[in-house]
């Protein structure tokens, strides 16, 4: 049949017509597809291990950048961070623990155990900086940056590799969990095995975590109890297990909590919990084996602190635990 030149403009008017139109009801699905990904959060699993390795560098270099702070670290706050994040969780109702990053909001900022934490937290903003236009990661959900502060810092520190899988979510303060779920430092092995043993862990687990106080130390105007554990409280080490099987610890006299002080190392100190661990006939032996062997304490150091950052934690299926190489030489 023959075709007129106007017939065939038109044919081909329609043509580009139509086209244009699928292209852009394409473009619009694929924009409405994108925001409902971004509301349930889904891009979060997009996320890539060498994106993660990068907030990972950005707090690594930021820890570098400024030895004033305490001991010349802010590393050891920043464990203590990851640390009362997680260790709220009840394994019978499977509330609290490191999902949510409730302690953003109060009452769980101002529950007294978590006094001084807003110097981590503030620490870590610029990092995800949610109000900084030029922020590099506000990707990143508060609960994941928390947690790996706290791989980071264990890291940079020297201390064990310890692997670290994302999907934490943020959530309200309805989801803060009640006071008192974190240790009193004032009380026995008895207190811890009840604390403890309602996130699911045991007696070994136990002398394994507290092995963090290596780090850092006590400050007199935030729980009242005062000074390091060791010589070296920005470096992760079994220093701690060796200080509790050598020294002669009396009490401290002072104004101050009950709390123990060094017959030879006049500096050091120890609270009443740590004491708890040779104290108790169960706990004892574990504080000797890591006192004498330093790669087993890094070993279950690790493992302990991976199981407890993953506490309550309703990760996605099929996301893996992923290990950022450190940008300091490990010792292991
Ligand atoms: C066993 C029960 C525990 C008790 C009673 C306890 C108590 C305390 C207290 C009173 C402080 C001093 C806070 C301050 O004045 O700034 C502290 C600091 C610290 N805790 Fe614990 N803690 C316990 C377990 C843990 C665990 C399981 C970890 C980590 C896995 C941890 C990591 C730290 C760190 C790194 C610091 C030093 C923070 C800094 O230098 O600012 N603690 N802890």
């Amino acid at each position: 049949m023959f075709v007129t030149q106007s017939q065939y403009s038109l044919s081909s008017f329609l043509d580009v017509l139509l086209y244009a139109s699928a292209a852009a009801v394409a473009a619009v699905g694929y924009y409405l597809c994108a925001q409902c990904w971004r509301a349930f959060g889904l891009r979060k699993s997009k996320r890539t291990k060498e994106e993660y390795q990068k907030v990972y560098n950005e707090i690594a270099g930021r820890l570098g950048e400024d030895y004033n702070y305490d001991d010349g670290s802010y590393g050891p706050i920043l464990v203590r961070l990851a640390w009362h994040a997680s260790g709220t969780y009840d394994k019978e109702t499977g509330t609290g623990g490191s999902n949510g990053a409730t302690m953003r909001f109060g009452p769980e900022s101002g529950h007294g155990a978590n006094a001084g934490l807003e110097i981590a937290r503030n620490f870590l903003e610029p990092v995800k900086g949610k109000h900084i236009p030029e922020a590099k990661f506000p990707w990143i959900t508060y609960a994941d940056l928390w947690i790996l502060g706290g791989v980071a810092a264990i890291q940079e520190m020297e201390g064990p590799t310890v692997p670290f899988r994302p999907g934490r979510q943020d959530r309200d303060s309805t989801f803060c969990p009640p006071d008192g779920r974190l240790p009193d430092a004032s009380e026995g092995s008895q207190h811890l095995r009840h604390i403890f043993n309602r996130m699911g862990f045991n007696d070994q687990e136990i002398v394994a975590l507290s092995g963090a106080h290596s780090l850092g130390r006590c400050h007199a105007d935030r729980l009242g109890f005062e000074g390091p554990w060791t010589y070296t409280p920005a470096y992760v080490s079994n220093q701690y297990y060796n200080m509790l099987t050598v020294e002669m610890w009396k009490v401290r006299k002072w104004d101050g909590p009950r709390q123990f002080q060094g017959s030879t190392s006049q500096t050091l100190m120890m609270l009443p919990t740590d004491l708890a661990l040779v104290e108790d006939e169960n706990m004892r032996p574990w504080v000797e084996k890591y006192a004498d062997d330093e790669s087993l304490f890094f070993h279950d150091f690790s493992n302990v602190l991976l199981k407890l950052f993953e506490l309550g934690v309703p990760f996605e299926e099929g996301t893996e635990r992923w290990t950022f190489t450190p940008t300091k030489v490990q010792k292991s």
